[in-house]
């Protein structure tokens, strides 16, 4: 090449499964996205509590989005893929085609997904073992891990699905499965959803102590006993029939894959934060949190050595950014509970045509209708008298409680937009007011956060963004918490493609890619004059959840 020519640009791609669709995106070394497609995805809930998806649907949705990021793009110059998904659950038999995971026996749908709560008998009885590795779960094992649906598909489904079981896979794993025949398992599904240690591998106690012995008698073999870090080169990359059903050329290096949560920390997590007046700035990178809000939230902060935090999920090992610890909040429903409440109110269908006549979003509407509505006060004082307690989903972090429920106080007759505006600020604040609680117990274990790092779809709704800033920081430190937010709002596919990019040795390290392709977009600071206000909201919000408990003591007491 003669010194005047330019290197051909290197680009990644990163494919991003979430819990309504499939995102792909087309991201250069520096991280910019130069191209972005979504395809929504099948969800099933054949009955309460019951969540099911298709990893045939999932895999043709990823071909679909592949495929358009990569027109008119020259394919020799694509280097890397990389997966992140939510961590469901995917059944193959031996010759891993799918398994029913359903009464109905529907093969078709194969996958449990991560919001799914049938396992509650299981989670149970694993809990009461107080097993050692509960500790790396944050003391108590969630419904929505793997372990609990594993034990339910044995007790519920022993013929048409368990017997025949020939791999579990966490869906990021089926992924690059898929992508290159390599049924080697990431240390970070391993790890945060599996019960498996970085250091000691596989606790042979605890499957047999939960009547999963199977695994330990075939090694293993079918939940994986060959595990990679995040970003690891996968055998011989892309395999020639995969390379044809996303558009790619075969060959090209695929990433041992990350969960979203995940993939959204990495994304966000390891900005230069230079020049943009933020405490953090002269901090290391564990005062940094980063929180993935989406369908559910996750908040995601690393330490250097093991901070153990009742009921947050981890310690884990190297299952984020490799050598760190990390601890995961999180509340299981945030934007699939505003999206619950602002479409099950009565005004809903005046809202659907009000926004579709100014062509907004519903949330973009909402938003502008508060400030119409708020007069002189900041919008966040028009919910004085109403107040909501999130858990409609049971409480994921610090409580660690799955059968508590959601709660709302200070309702009217009214059912007009007003109320609908205040009732969805309600909401947007009770998910802000919930991230405190959670920052807090993270803080009094040994954490030291002083600053935000969002990403995921509700980190495009200002309301949402400023509320987490106002309501987090204030209590917490006399600068506030302020909020950032990426100069690529698809932070999780930048991350996907962070692995990607990793697994074509461009860069030297996780670290590297991370520091050159996330960068800082738009801080939001806290409205410290209104900290009075949201300490006290934040007192009724704890006191919610005291009286919940109460009125069970009452109802059960014989
Ligand atoms: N621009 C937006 N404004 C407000 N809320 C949004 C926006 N985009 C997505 N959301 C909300 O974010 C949630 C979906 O989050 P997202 O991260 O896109 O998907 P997933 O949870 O499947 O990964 C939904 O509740 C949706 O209502
Ligand atoms: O438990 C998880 C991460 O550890 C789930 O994958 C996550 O909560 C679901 O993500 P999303 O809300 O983006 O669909």
């Amino acid at each position: 090449m003669s010194g005047g020519e330019q290197k051909p640009e290197r680009y990644y791609v990163g494919v991003d499964v979430g819990t309504g669709s499939v995102r792909a995106a087309l991201v250069d070394q520096s991280g910019v996205l130069l191209a972005f497609a979504d395809q929504p995805i099948k969800n099933w809930e054949p009955q309460f509590n019951h969540h099911e998806q298709s990893s045939e649907d999932i895999w043709a949705a990823c071909c679909v989005v592949t495929k358009k990021v990569v027109q008119g793009i020259d394919l020799n110059q694509i280097r890397g893929l990389g997966f992140d998904a939510t961590c469901s659950l995917v059944v193959l038999d031996k010759q891993f085609h799918p398994l029913p995971v359903n009464q109905e026996g529907d093969s078709h749908r194969n996958v449990i997904m991560w919001l799914d709560h049938r396992a509650v008998s299981q989670v149970n009885r694993i809990n009461e073992t107080k097993h050692s590795v509960l500790q790396y779960v944050g003391g108590v094992m969630s419904v929505e891990m793997q372990a609990p649906k594993l034990l339910w598909l044995k007790e519920n489904l022993r013929e048409i699905c368990w017997d025949k079981a020939g791999h579990f896979f966490d869906l990021p794993d089926f992924l690059s499965w898929k992508a290159t025949g390599v049924t080697a398992r990431s240390l970070c599904s391993l790890v945060c959803k599996w019960t498996y240690s970085a250091e000691k591998g596989w606790d042979d106690s605890f499957w047999k102590m939960i009547g999963l012995e199977d695994f330990v008698a075939d090694n293993y073999s079918k939940i994986g006993n060959q595990v990679l870090p995040p970003g690891a080169s996968l055998g011989n990359g892309l395999t020639p029939e995969a390379a044809r059903d996303l558009g790619l050329l075969p060959g090209i290096a695929v990433a041992a894959s990350l969960i979203d949560a995940h993939a959204g920390g990495l994304g966000v997590i390891g900005a230069d934060v230079r020049g943009h007046g933020l405490i953090c700035e002269g901090q290391p990178v564990t005062s940094r949190l980063a929180v993935i809000c989406g369908t559910s939230s996750c908040h995601m902060g690393i330490s250097k050595d093991p901070i153990f935090v009742p009921g947050v999920w981890g310690p884990y090992f190297s299952a984020m950014v490799p050598g760190f610890w990390l601890n995961e909040g999180g509340q299981s429903v945030t934007g699939k509970l505003i999206d619950h409440m602002v479409q099950g109110h009565a005004a809903f269908p005046e809202l659907q045509v009000k926004a579709t006549a100014r062509c907004q979003s519903i949330y973009a509407y909402l938003n502008s209708h508060l400030d119409l509505i708020k007069k002189a006060q900041p919008v966040g004082f028009l919910t004085v008298d109403l107040h909501v307690w999130p858990d409609f989903h049971g409480n994921r972090s610090p409580l660690a409680d799955l059968t508590l429920k959601g709660m709302v106080t200070g309702l009217k007759l009214s059912q007009d937009l007003d109320d609908l505006a205040i009732l969805y600020l309600a909401t947007v604040q009770a998910i802000a007011l919930g991230t405190r609680f959670i920052i807090e117990a993270m803080e009094a274990a040994g954490h030291s956060i002083s600053t935000l790092f969002l990403c995921g779809g509700l980190s495009k709704n200002p309301l949402f963004v400023q509320m987490h800033a106002d309501i987090t920081g204030v209590a917490l430190s006399c600068a506030g918490m302020p909020v950032v937010l990426s100069q690529e709002v698809e932070s999780v596919l930048v991350g996907a493609a962070v692995l990607g990019a990793c697994a074509s040795g461009d860069f030297a390290s996780v670290q590297e890619a991370m520091a050159k392709m996330s960068k800082v977009g738009k801080v939001v600071f806290p409205r410290l004059q209104d900290k009075k206000y949201y300490d006290k909201k934040y007192q009724v919000f704890l006191k919610l959840v005291e009286h919940q408990k109460e009125y069970l003591a009452i109802m059960n007491d014989d």
